[in-house]
């Protein structure tokens, strides 16, 4: 972990604080303020280099995005893509998800993003899973009611883990797909991990489920 310390990354995110939000607890329930409209919100968690956010900003407009990743070092990339491309509905949060709800309130965010997360094999790391029981009640205080998680992995233990944990805490299954790869599906962003995973014609598991709410 120590490795990936890098102390002009954060210089850098500094520098930009117009995508790179800076005490973004200052907007808990006020996002609208940050994007300058009232657009709906979408996230994604575990965002790494920004492919996926970046690639939806540009093809949905109307849709404001905010890539999380906790290593600022990783997300310094995502950075330089939004410099590049200069989207103005996509901002990045260099935070860990356990803190999530510091910066948002109910009804902040449509959409959650699960895209290739850490699968974390072993029993003793299931907590750091992005869908453990305790991310779960994380993603379901800031979404608004019935609001979705869409979830894509080439890991089969973790779809696995991750649709019973889906399960047990009481969501419901909108979509799923166990198909090889097909990256020609509508609105599908490819990221460095699914071009990778897709150019070895590995199998991609995909999912969108939804919170009830009563
Ligand atoms: C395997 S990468 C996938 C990146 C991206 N979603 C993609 O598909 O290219 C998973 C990313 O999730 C980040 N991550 C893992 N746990 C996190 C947490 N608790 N909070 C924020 N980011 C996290 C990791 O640092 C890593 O960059």
């Amino acid at each position: 972990m120590r490795l990936r310390y890098k102390p002009w990354a954060k210089d850098k995110l500094n520098e930009y604080p117009q995508y790179s939000i800076q005490q973004p607890e200052q907007y808990k329930g006020r996002w609208e303020e940050v994007f300058g409209n009232d657009h709906p919100i979408h996230i994604e968690v575990g965002t790494g280099k920004g492919q996926f956010v970046t690639g939806m900003a540009k093809a949905n407009p109307h849709i404001n995005y905010i890539g999380i990743e906790v290593y600022e070092s990783v997300i310094v990339s995502a950075l330089d893509r939004i410099i590049e491309a200069d989207l103005p509905n996509v901002k990045l949060l260099s935070v860990d998800a356990n803190d999530l709800s510091k910066f948002f309130a109910k009804n902040d965010v449509e959409r959650v993003y699960l895209n290739f997360s850490d699968p974390w094999p072993k029993v003793r790391h299931e907590k750091r899973r992005l869908t453990y029981q305790s991310f779960l009640k994380i993603y379901e205080d800031l979404l608004i009611d019935g609001g979705e998680i869409h979830f894509k992995t080439d890991n089969q233990g973790l779809f696995e883990y991750s649709l019973m944990s889906f399960s047990k805490y009481g969501m419901l299954l909108k979509y799923i797909s166990l198909d090889l790869h097909q990256s020609d599906y509508e609105g599908n962003i490819m990221t460095e991990y699914e071009e990778k995973f897709s150019a070895k014609g590995q199998r991609i598991y995909r999912c969108e489920v939804k919170f009830q709410n009563d």
